[in-house]
């Protein structure tokens, strides 16, 4: 570094000092515990610990099972609080982060198994002449493949149409069924038009089905603002509820009507009554199937108490302010190597991660996360990072930036 880009880098860096000295989020840092030494820009793929979540998953295994145990299912019967309500309670707490009541959130299973939920009941909706999945060609492979898996067990009656992002509008015709599409792309970070797109669709009498994994906890979503008919989204990313949480399925008030195909016992209304038929339950806990899980449950339900005083505008404002710091960091960076932004500069169009293609993506990758800078290389040549901003600065910001420019110099890169 010359004398005059240490000048500028001080200058930079006290600027981000000072838009962190007026972050109005900046003591939610101290909830999490995070390890020294690391930049932690994963967010998008597994969230960090939240500093309330060992307590409570001691509490569950000590308390609740190891004393409690059989009892704790029914616990304090009447006040809801047993284990048989946990699904519920964490879908309340979850409502207002997604913009849905509570009865039209069931949580439990994975992000696939959801998907399938909410495909086959859409699909079952859809007019019968409708022969068409639209979904994106680079959407998540489990996306693709639940859609793939359903279609053959309906004989093949749909066309699986994957296109290109850019693409998609054209092919909201007569024959699409339904869209299967990802709000926020998991390489690029391009953010759809999730509201415009839906209103498109229905104009075209096409129902939506909405992946919200890299949305749900990282921005504002509101699936009733949007007349949203059915989305889903994973519980271990921006909702920090721990490595295999469970994943939320959203269906519209208006669609709780249509049949469950995979039902359980636990979606019965009256499990205990051990019926032959199944009577679905009240609202959306008709789709949860099985027993809950839940010491995973009982995590992310402490997990979203992180939540409970987060102004989620606010939360969205620092998260573009972050993604603007770190692209215009990256600049000059971007100047002399071989690296192409691939997330759109519109704030509009964007999540909460910015992504680069570099030719040697995976050895870069490599090389950062050993000097503590863990981001995420994707498929073929993609450099991921995931902002946070219950947990980041932008003097995160800034030393990540200084580890990319060391990691790219010394290799030649
Ligand atoms: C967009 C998207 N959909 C689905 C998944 C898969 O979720 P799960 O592994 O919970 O089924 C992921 C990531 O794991 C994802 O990024
Ligand atoms: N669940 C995981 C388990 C292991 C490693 C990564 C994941 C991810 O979630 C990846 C993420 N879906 C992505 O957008 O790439």
């Amino acid at each position: 570094m010359t004398v005059f880009d240490r000048l500028f880098a001080d200058s930079a860096l006290s600027q981000l000092q000072e838009k962190d000295a007026r972050d109005p989020l900046a003591h939610k840092r101290a909830e999490f515990i995070l390890p020294d030494g690391v930049v932690y820009l994963d967010g998008n793929s597994l969230g960090a610990l939240p500093r309330r979540v060992p307590a409570r998953l001691a509490q569950v295994a000590e308390q609740e099972w190891g004393a409690g145990l059989i009892r704790s299912w029914t616990a304090g019967a009447g006040t809801g609080q047993g284990w048989m309500n946990l699904p519920d309670r964490v879908a309340a707490k979850l409502a207002p982060l997604v913009g849905a009541q509570p009865h039209e959130l069931s949580v439990g299973d994975s992000t696939g198994v959801n998907i399938f939920k909410a495909l086959a009941a859409a699909l079952h909706l859809a007019p019968p002449e409708r022969r068409v999945i639209l979904t994106d060609a680079d959407n998540f492979p489990t996306d693709l493949y639940v859609a793939q898996g359903l279609n053959a067990l309906l004989d093949g009656r749909y066309e699986v149409r994957r296109v290109p992002g850019a693409e998609l509008e054209g092919h909201l015709t007569d024959e699409v069924a339904v869209t299967l599409l990802t709000e926020v792309d998991y390489r690029t970070g391009r953010r759809m038009d999730l509201a415009g797109f839906t209103a498109r669709a229905h104009a075209q009498g096409i129902l939506t089905v909405w992946d919200l994994a890299h949305s749900a906890g990282a921005f504002p979503v509101d699936l009733n603002g949007a007349d949203v008919d059915f989305a889903l989204g994973c519980g271990y990313k921006y909702l920090n509820g721990g490595p295999g949480a469970p994943a939320f399925l959203f269906v519209a008030q208006r669609h709780h009507a249509a049949p469950v195909f995979l039902s359980g016992w636990m979606g019965h209304a009256d499990p205990f009554e051990m019926a032959r038929d199944f009577t679905p339950a009240p609202g959306a806990r008709r789709y949860v199937v099985g027993t809950p899980m839940v010491l995973s449950l009982s995590a992310l339900d402490a997990a979203l108490d992180v939540f409970a005083d987060v102004d989620m505008a606010e939360l969205r404002a620092k998260s573009l302010s972050l993604t603007d710091a770190f692209i215009e960091l990256m600049e000059p960076l971007a100047a002399q190597h071989p690296l192409t932004l691939v997330t759109p500069r519109a704030h509009a169009e964007r999540g909460s991660q910015v992504s680069y293609q570099h030719p040697q993506a995976r050895a870069v990758m490599d090389a950062l996360i050993g000097r503590g800078i863990l981001g995420d290389f994707r498929t073929p040549d993609i450099l991921r990072f995931g902002f946070t901003p219950l947990y980041h600065s932008h003097a995160d910001v800034w030393r990540a930036v200084q580890g990319i420019r060391a990691v790219l110099e010394e290799r030649g890169a």
